[in-house]
């Protein structure tokens, strides 16, 4: 058994969380998944655990670190948060926010390109697991690891972070340009933009440039931008097709973080001063203020400008 069979707390019982418990039981380690639902007494679950993992939605951060607080964490527990969002009262990332509540333990980030669906068939991924303490980022590595699930390790937590967040409204437009069938050309063009946009923000926001190249940056806009398994380019893709905002989420299996995400983004531009184009359309699609093909005319008639300034 690995690590001693080091015993694991998967907080959030939707996909990802499922999956992520799934994967450590794959290297025979003892896993308990707790969800608000199941009525299962949170305190005696952890009382004997060395790792959680928070799987929750943004939503589920701030009550779920409040649930924590009152249980007096021990330590030493590490704690993973695997969130992929901005929380929308503080602007906040799951990084901060952990790291406020919980100063003295072991923070990891986990992100990556990694459709829980396609992880759940078995297919090969690989994910990025960032933390300034580097020997939790190791342990984790070796938990989680197995034959279709490669780990990589990474010291920039807050890019790592902000990779797996800042791509999800980058997936929105690119659902719209499937959903319009505005060909190879403009989603290439769409991708290519987004990123030196996700650097913008990311590395404004304390991320490191070099990661948003990785696996956690390019790797996880290549793979939700392109695959119809993401809800974020579900819900850019519907939004093309016509579909309305709240018709489209009376739909939706699970949580497409990317809406509140540009919301977010949008605030944090401003207040920053980002050039941020495509968030700057997808918020007003998102808001209902524009439609899919005026967003796109918008993005081709802003002011020619060089490629790298
Ligand atoms: N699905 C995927 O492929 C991937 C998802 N992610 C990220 O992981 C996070 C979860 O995604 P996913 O599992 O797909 O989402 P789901 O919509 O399937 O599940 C939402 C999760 O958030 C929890 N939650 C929601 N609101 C609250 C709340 N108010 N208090 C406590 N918990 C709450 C739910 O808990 P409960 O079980 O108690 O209802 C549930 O576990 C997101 O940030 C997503 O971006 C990251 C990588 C891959
Ligand atoms: O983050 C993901 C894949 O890495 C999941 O994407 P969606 O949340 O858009 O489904």
């Amino acid at each position: 058994m690995l690590e001693n069979a080091k015993k694991i707390t998967v907080i959030g019982g939707g996909i990802w969380g499922q999956t992520l418990a799934n994967l450590a039981r794959l290297n025979h380690l003892a896993v308990r998944v707790w969800s608000r639902h199941t009525g299962e007494d949170l305190g005696a679950i952890i009382a004997d655990t060395e790792v959680i993992i928070s799987a929750v939605s943004i939503k589920g951060v701030v009550p779920t670190i409040e649930k924590l607080q009152q249980l007096q964490l021990n330590s030493r527990i590490i704690i993973v948060t695997a969130t992929k969002g901005l929380e929308p009262i503080t602007t906040r990332t799951p990084f901060h926010l952990w790291n406020q509540a919980f100063p003295a333990n072991p923070l990891v980030v986990l992100s990556g390109p990694n459709l829980a669906k396609e992880i759940n068939q078995g297919l090969p991924a690989a994910t990025v697991v960032a933390s300034y303490l580097q020997k939790a980022a190791i342990l984790l590595q070796k938990l989680l690891s197995g034959e279709s699930f490669r780990v990589y390790l990474n010291s920039d937590p807050l890019g790592t972070e902000l990779g797996g967040t800042l791509k999800n409204v980058m997936a929105i437009a690119s659902g719209v340009c499937d959903g319009l069938q505005l060909g190879t050309n403009a989603k290439s063009a769409l991708l290519t933009r987004a990123l030196p946009e996700i650097v913008r923000v990311g590395t404004c926001l304390g991320g490191c440039q070099e990661t948003f190249f990785g696996l956690s940056g390019l790797g996880d806009l290549l793979a939700t931008c392109n695959s119809p398994l993401s809800r974020n380019y579900q819900v850019g893709y519907q939004l093309a097709l016509g579909l309305s905002l709240p018709e489209i989420l009376a739909k939706l299996e699970g949580t497409a973080e990317g809406i509140n995400t540009t919301e977010v983004l949008m605030r944090i531009a401003q207040e920053k001063n980002l050039y941020v184009p495509i968030t700057c359309q997808v918020d007003r699609l998102l808001r209902g203020e524009i439609s899919p093909q005026v967003a796109v005319y918008e993005l081709m008639r802003r002011d020619l400008k060089a490629e790298f300034d």
